[in-house]
C-alpha cells in the first residue's frame, strides 16, 4: 500500500536528511533530547521551512492549493502563545478552509469549551488555550496531522482525554505524527522515531525501543520500573 505521507526533508545543520513514510491511520511518536531537532523535523515536513519533497496522499505538498490544505495537513506548533483576543469559537473555525458551525460546535463539546467559546483566546489558562489550539488544528479533519507537544500543558485527564480522542481520530483515517516528552505515553503509539543530534536514528515499536540500548544512550536516562533513573555512566560524561 502506498503510504499517507512520504518525505525526504533536511535543514542543515539543524536536520541531517531524514527520509520518513507514515500510513494512513498510523500513529508516530517522535522523541528526542531537547534541541535534537523534533520541531525542525514536524516543521520541515509541514513545509514551513527546510528543503526536500514531501507528498501526501500522492501529492507534492508545494502543489496543493492554501484552500485545499487544511483538508490535507494540519500542523499544531507547540507554542501557546496567541497576541490575538479571538474568541474560541472563532479561533477553533479558523482551522476551516470553508464555514461548518456545525463542526466547530462538535469540537467546542468534544474538547469542553463550551462556557469558553466566547471568551478570547489570550484570556484562557495555558492548557485551556492549548485544547482550543487542539480544535483549531483538527476542524478541517485533515489526512495528516503534525502536533509538536500537544500534551504538554495538559492535566492527566486531560492527557489522557486527548490521547483517546486523537486514537478515534487515527481509526478514521488519518496520521498522527506527535512530537511529545512524556514517554510514559509511548504505549499509544504505533512507531517511535527517535533523533538524536539533528538525525533520526531509529525507528522501532515502543517496547523494541525501549529496551534497546540506543534508547538509554540517547536520553541519558534508563526506566527503572516506576519511572526513569539517569543513566549513571551518561551522567559522568556530561558532567562538568
Ligand atoms: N530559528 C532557529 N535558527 C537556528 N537554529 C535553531 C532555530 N530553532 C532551533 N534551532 C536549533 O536547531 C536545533 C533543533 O531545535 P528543535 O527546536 O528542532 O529541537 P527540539 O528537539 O524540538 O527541542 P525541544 O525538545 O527543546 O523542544 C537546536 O540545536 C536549536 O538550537
Amino acid at each position: 500500500m502506498t503510504p499517507l505521507l512520504e518525505a525526504s526533508v533536511a535543514l542543515p545543520p539543524r536536520l541531517a536528511e531524514t527520509r520518513v513514510h507514515v500510513s494512513a491511520g498510523e500513529r508516530i511518536a517522535v522523541i528526542g533530547p531537547n534541541g535534537s531537532g523534533k520541531t525542525t523535523l514536524l516543521r520541515a515536513l509541514a513545509g514551513i521551512e527546510g528543503q526536500g519533497a514531501v507528498t501526501v496522499g500522492g501529492e507534492a505538498l508545494v502543489a496543493v492549493p492554501p484552500a485545499r490544505r487544511p483538508q490535507l495537513i494540519s500542523f499544531l506548533p507547540a507554542s501557546r502563545d496567541v497576541r490575538w483576543p479571538i474568541p474560541v469559537r472563532d479561533v477553533i473555525a479558523l482551522g476551516l478552509a470553508t464555514p461548518d458551525p456545525t463542526r466547530v460546535e462538535d469540537l467546542l463539546e468534544r474538547l469542553r469549551l463550551g462556557e469558553l467559546a466566547d471568551r478570547p483566546i489570550d484570556r484562557l489558562s495555558t492548557g485551556e488555550r492549548a485544547r482550543a489550539l487542539l480544535g483549531r488544528a483538527l476542524a478541517a479533519r485533515p489526512r495528516l496531522l503534525l502536533l509538536d507537544e500537544p500534551l504538554s500543558n495538559l492535566d492527566p485527564a486531560w492527557v489522557l482525554r486527548t490521547l483517546n480522542y486523537l486514537e478515534e481520530v487515527a481509526q478514521d483515517g488519518t496520521a498522527i505524527v506527535m512530537a511529545l516528552h512524556d514517554l510514559s505515553q509511548l504505549g499509544r503509539f504505533d512507531r517511535v522515531w527517535m533523533l538524536d543530534a539533528g538525525r533520526l536514528v531509529s525507528e522501532e515499536t515502543p517496547g523494541d525501543l525501549l529496551a534497546s540500548p540506543r534508547f538509554a544512550e540517547v536520553f541519558e536516562v534508563e526506566p527503572d520500573g516506576t519511572g526513569w533513573t539517569l543513566n549513571p555512566s551518561a551522567d559522568r560524561r556530561s558532567s562538568p
